[in-house]
């Protein structure tokens, strides 16, 4: 038998769905579309304001589905092969974890720190990795609940990896289960008691520090900074927690704490703010290729999720294909039947599948890989060179750090090897510049938010920043790995969806607005003219209903003024001679 060649197969293949029954009858229901225009056009000096307003109606309704039709014709079934990058390298480039949270209360810490041991377990070498959580309330529990997260993650990920657990989020894993699998040998009874044991303690120390007032919390020693601050006004924190400083690949990766400086004149952007901050900080500290961003109610369900990714990166054959890796964003425990169909369905199954066979998925704020040069700013096939790189102008456009100023430097240079970029020193030793970087006062006059980084000017700074990195020629790439990468909580109420989907569609509705918007990086940039209808798509959301609400009014108006604005068929005619 010949012997197998691992290298020479590919990491990743894209295939693409055989929906030719679906195009069809989408095609159709376009002919039908149409027909009513036209039928309505030809007939409208005979009919009054009511044929007129349906006319208007339809015509958009048309529009819309042309648009729909658009974005699902080519579905994707992309498959990425963890096993064929393991056979092929063990020599992996690093990567920057970003988490955010913002509000202790609305977000409990005891998640934040069940997305955060997920992500430090991940099966990937822990030296390689680097976990920022930002943490936009300043809460002094949310830091104590990552202090004791990490002393918890001792024991939490050398099981997980001992054991291959498939689930890491503890929470997840010890939901429903009082006593371990009985089918399990005598040793891994004994010790999943004692783990589980451990996590209970962990869950009552957060409950406790969560419950009591914040001035009844230990504040001596490393505690001291929360001490008389307030959330929207206080100077940058940043905690080390964990260090890998021996840079030993099995054992645990470093974690940051930060809460960036905010004062109550300086508009602190959101979380496109504490993106920039992320950036820059893990920028001095570790200065990763890669960044992973996740939201903190977003637990990593598959370990391999990294692993999935490096397939797309590592495999692509121009980079161009892969700009950035976006998974979708499942939900856990959701209601039955979706009511409010706020597990986003449909939405991932044919729409984001669709897009994926254009340029590729939107960024979606969250389970999703950049590339650092990116979000620095760069475009495809784009060659700086050290000549080219003038210190002035990046201290101009990035801030005035020296530290940071080298490792963009590193980072945008041609030619640079991603596997070894990355700062193998300890992150505790760029404390101090790490504070001067996440100061509320950095970014001024440069062009974080404006031309690089996480995009200013839209709540959901997501799509902007996904658009603006489109408009540029990279395309995206859309990773279905099975078990789901992440995890996430949707809102479970009729009035929390509402005001969640009301904050998207005014947020995507002024992205329309925006020097970004589709059109013109269509016009004027590289953004694909279907991806710019798939974008149109979702921006117009909040335009739809003015339309949906007018045509379902129609019908009450027209038996008030004892008029119709449907086509009378047959029957109706036939009705009405008879009656005659
Ligand atoms: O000032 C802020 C506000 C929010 N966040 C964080 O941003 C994330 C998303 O905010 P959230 O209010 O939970 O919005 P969602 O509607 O649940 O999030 C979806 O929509 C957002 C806007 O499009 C995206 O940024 C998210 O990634 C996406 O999951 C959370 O981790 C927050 O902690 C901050 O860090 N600082
Ligand atoms: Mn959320």
């Amino acid at each position: 038998m010949a012997p197998k060649a691992p290298s020479s197969l590919p990491l990743y293949e894209i295939n693409y769905r055989k929906n030719y029954i679906s195009r069809g009858i989408e095609l159709f229901i376009l002919f039908l579309l149409f027909s009513l225009l036209a039928y309505r056009f030809l007939t409208l000096k005979y009919h009054g304001l009511q044929w007129l307003l349906a006319l208007i109606c339809e015509s958009w309704f048309t529009f819309i589905w042309i648009l729909t039709v658009s974005a699902k014709w080519n579905q994707v079934e992309p498959k990425t092969y963890p096993p064929r990058l393991l056979e092929r390298t063990c020599n992996f480039p690093a990567v920057d974890i970003f988490v955010t949270t913002a509000d202790p209360v609305l977000e409990p810490p005891l998640i934040t720190i069940n997305t955060v041991l997920s992500l430090l377990a991940v099966d990937y070498p822990a030296n390689k990795l680097a976990c920022y959580v930002s943490d936009d309330g300043a809460s002094i529990v949310t830091y104590y609940s990552l202090v004791e997260a990490s002393k918890f993650a001792k024991l939490w990920i050398p099981f997980c990896k001992k054991y291959n657990i498939s689930l890491r989020a503890p929470f997840r894993y010890f939901s429903g289960n009082s006593s371990p699998p009985q089918d399990s040998s005598q040793e891994f009874q004994q010790v999943w008691i004692r783990i589980k044991d451990e996590y209970k303690q962990l869950c009552k120390k957060i409950e406790d520090a969560s419950t009591q007032e914040p001035e009844t919390c230990d504040v001596a020693g490393d505690f001291a900074v929360f001490s008389n601050i307030q959330p929207k006004n206080h100077p940058t924190i940043i905690k080390v927690i964990l260090e890998n400083k021996e840079g030993v690949a099995d054992g645990l990766p470093h974690l940051v704490y930060i809460s960036r400086e905010k004062r109550p004149k300086h508009p602190h952007q959101f979380k496109a703010g504490a993106m920039n901050v992320l950036t820059r900080v893990s920028g001095v500290m570790t200065n990763a290729p890669f960044m992973l961003n996740v939201d903190c109610d977003m637990y990593a369900n598959n370990p391999q999720v990294i692993l999935h990714a490096m397939c797309y990166f590592l495999g692509a054959k121009d980079e161009i294909d892969c700009g950035f890796v976006q998974f979708p964003q499942f939900f856990y425990d959701g209601l039955k039947e979706d009511p409010y169909g706020n597990q986003l369905k449909v939405l991932h199954e044919y729409f984001g599948r669709g897009i994926g066979g254009i340029q590729g998925p939107f960024y979606q704020g969250s389970g999703c890989f950049h590339r650092r040069k990116v979000i620095y700013g760069l475009s495809p096939h784009e060659k700086i060179t050290a000549g080219g790189l003038k210190d002035e102008y990046i201290k101009k456009t990035y801030g005035k750090s020296e530290k940071l100023s080298t490792s963009i430097a590193k980072t945008l240079l041609e030619g640079s090897n991603i596997i070894e970029q990355f700062n193998s020193d300890s992150p505790s030793s760029f404390i101090d510049i790490a504070h001067q970087v996440g100061s509320c006062g950095f970014e001024y006059g440069t062009a974080w938010g404006q031309k690089l980084g996480w995009l200013y000017g839209s709540v959901t700074e997501d799509v902007l920043t996904g658009l603006f990195i489109q408009s540029r020629g990279w395309k995206s790439a859309y990773c279905l790995p099975d078990p789901a990468a992440f995890l996430g909580c949707a809102p479970t109420a009729g009035p929390a969806t509402m005001i969640q989907q009301k904050r998207w569609a005014t947020g995507l509705f002024e992205v329309l607005f925006n020097s970004k918007s589709p059109i013109i990086g269509t016009l004027f940039g590289k953004l694909q003219l279907r991806q710019c209808m798939a974008y149109l798509y979702v921006q117009l959301w909040a335009l739809r209903s003015i339309f949906e609400v007018c045509y379902a009014i129609l019908p009450a108006y027209c038996l008030i003024t004892n008029s119709y604005f449907l086509p009378k068929g047959k029957y109706d005619q036939k009705f009405k001679t008879t009656q005659s």
